[in-house]
């Protein structure tokens, strides 16, 4: 038994999505066939599908990297081999709107948790064939919304204390997105052979200067998750 999740490894196919909120992942495993609640812990509700006849389990992690990781570290245990997160993200970049969609190819590891897995130096990547997977499924979905593709970046901070975050900095580098556990995803998945990859619906603004816009109950951005939810379902069933 995987002592956080609470799932027996038989219980879990090879092909996951992830997300941090728990009735997201509800949400999501009701547009599977034979969707079933498989196990409750914590913030990691659980549940397992079929994807065009394909074995899918839906898993929450929770907010942040630290969380997440339990999460990860025990869908590797269990024998997952791939992951997709489907996720939120303030925007950094003035044309990707709340309400579009960001594919992340890597992540700038500004969490806490990867600086002790790992030195400082080991990137954060997705894995290329998923990225190709996500970046196919949003393309035949056709769906009207901004797609872009490109770098985000994990932090662990969501309000602000007295330190300042350069945020302009990363904003002048063409990050695109930030969001809380993209980078524990990517470097777990490097170091316990998974492949991972993620899709993000952009609910607002990051950077203070862009205005305090973050709202992810809004009908765009709503609109946004339901569309990743499927374009990441349809990837994860076509990863080879
Ligand atoms: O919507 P999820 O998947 O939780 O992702 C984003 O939203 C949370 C913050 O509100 C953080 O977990 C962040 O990464
Ligand atoms: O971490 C996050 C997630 C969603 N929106 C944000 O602005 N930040």
């Amino acid at each position: 038994m995987l002592p956080n999740l609470k799932i027996d490894p038989k219980e879990l196919p090879e092909r996951v999505i992830v997300c941090g909120d728990p009735k997201r992942a509800v949400r999501i495993a009701s547009l599977l066939e034979e969707h079933a609640l498989v196990a409750e812990n914590r913030e990691y509700h659980s549940y397992k599908g079929k994807w065009n006849g394909t074995e899918v389990a839906v898993v929450s992690h929770g907010v942040g990297s630290p969380g997440a990781a339990v999460c990860f570290e025990e869908l590797a245990k269990g024998g997952v081999k791939t992951i997709i997160r489907v996720g939120t993200a303030g925007s950094y970049q003035k044309e990707i709107e709340p309400g579009s969609l960001v594919i992340s190819s890597a992540a700038v590891r500004q969490d806490g948790l990867t600086s002790q897995l790992v030195p400082p130096g080991f990137p954060a990547l997705a894995n290329r064939h998923v990225v190709d997977a996500l970046a196919a499924a949003a393309e035949n979905h056709n769906t009207g919304l901004t797609v872009a593709e490109g770098i985000t970046l994990t932090l662990d901070v969501f309000y602000s204390g007295v330190v300042e975050f350069p945020h302009k900095l990363y904003q002048k580098a063409g990050v695109l997105a930030v969001e809380m556990e993209n980078s524990a995803l990517f470097v777990i998945s490097a170091l316990r052979g998974m492949r991972a990859g993620s899709i993000l619906a952009i609910d607002g603004y990051a950077d203070a200067d862009l205005l305090e816009t973050y709202d992810p109950h809004t009908e765009s951005t709503q609109k946004a998750i339901e569309a990743e939810a499927r374009i990441a379902l349809d990837a994860v069933v076509a990863v080879k």
